[in-house]
């Protein structure tokens, strides 16, 4: 049984100009152990999907269909207490920029305990003795449970937010951009640190960049967003050595192999759709340098390519002659150009 399935899942947001679709008809799931890296250029709908599983999306958001069974049972459908329960004992979350969610008057130590005691039957030495195992287990000394967040670095802030997410071992954890605000080298650093864990207590976890180098390092499985779909979901390996959806083409563009280091490397024209407005077609068909009349007129399904390997592009059959053709500069100018050349006709 996969720990979280997740089936034909639409996420919408109520806005004063209308409806907005942020995830829209998302399928997918996740082995218990198995590491996924979510990608995406902002705006595609990743934190979207993430919040949702932990049914902390924003007032005005809604799990408007679908299903997500974890271990079977179905989270859209719990209530507040339930969802409560499941909440950091069975899933936790390490959000963008957590370390601001510190409580500045309280010492790290104290507010990993009361998180501890709340979830669990452990009397307050307990709690203090499975502190000082997490804040090891991120590299952080046990002297630094007795600061307070402003004595401690932005990299110690994060590494005591990723310890508090992992002291009750939960089965599933959600990183969503969990090292942005640091400098690389520490970014680095901790992510190796996390997945170690990640291994060691056996949770699956969803690792929410619009790195595509981070999941290649970190990741055995890649899935791509686009528009709030997915366009493509394959291994890691499969993905850096045959990706098959054009996006997917040009963001492998974008990460350099070690004989291109030097060369200005080639991105994707154009900006992603704008979810306010209804979509139709495959929604990469603005920016696609392969596009037809079939792309603008019909969405394309999620097709099996090879083992595992699911691609939405009407033409996957034609991959091999699109990789050769994204890897020429040309092809994309071709595609800036044509993008220009619309928005001239639109303004008209
Ligand atoms: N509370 C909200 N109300 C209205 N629209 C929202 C809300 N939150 C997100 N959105 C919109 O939903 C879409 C998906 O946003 P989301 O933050 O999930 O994308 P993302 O891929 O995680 O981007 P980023 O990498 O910038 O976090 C975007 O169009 C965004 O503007």
């Amino acid at each position: 049984m996969a720990l979280l399935d997740v089936q034909n899942v639409s996420i919408e947001y109520t806005t004063e100009e209308g409806n907005l679709k942020a995830v829209d008809d998302v399928s997918f799931s996740l082995k218990i152990g198995e590491s996924v890296g979510l990608v995406g250029e902002s705006g595609c709908g990743k934190t979207t999907l993430a919040k949702s599983i932990m049914r902390l999306l924003a007032k005005n958001g809604r799990i408007s269909e679908g299903k997500m069974l974890f271990k079977g049972e179905d989270l859209v459908t719990k209530n507040d207490e339930e969802i409560r329960k499941i909440r950091l004992k069975e899933i936790a979350m390490v959000a963008q920029s957590a370390m601001n969610a510190l409580n500045p008057v309280q010492t790290v130590g104290d507010q990993l305990i009361d998180g501890i005691r709340i979830h669990t039957k452990m009397n307050r030495k307990e709690a203090m003795e499975r502190s000082v195992e997490v804040f090891k287990m991120v590299g952080l000394e046990a002297k630094r449970l007795k600061s307070y967040p402003h004595q401690m670095s932005g990299g110690m802030k994060q590494r005591a937010i990723i310890a508090m997410a992992l002291t009750l071992n939960p089965s599933l954890i959600i990183a969503d951009e969990p090292t942005t605000a640091l400098d690389v080298v520490v970014q680095d650093r901790i992510l190796q640190q996390v997945v170690e864990i990640q291994k060691k207590i056996d949770s699956s976890m969803i690792l929410i960049t619009h790195d595509i180098s981070v999941v290649s390092e970190t990741c055995e499985t890649i899935i791509v967003m686009y528009g709030g779909k997915i366009v493509e979901k394959a291994s890691t390996k499969a993905f850096f050595t045959k990706p098959f959806h054009p996006y997917s083409l040009g963001l492998n563009n974008a990460f350099p192999s070690i004989h291109e280091i030097g060369e200005e490397l080639i991105s994707i024209p154009g900006a992603p759709p704008d979810l306010r407005q209804l979509q139709t077609g495959c929604r990469f068909n603005k920016r696609c340098p392969f596009r037809t009349e079939l792309c603008i007129k019909e969405l394309p399904p999620l097709e099996e390519v090879g083992p595992d390997h699911f691609s939405a592009c009407h033409y996957n059959k034609d991959v091999e002659k699109f990789r050769e053709a994204s890897g020429h500069r040309e092809t994309w100018e071709a595609v800036r150009e044509r993008i220009i050349k619309e928005l001239g006709s639109d303004a008209e």
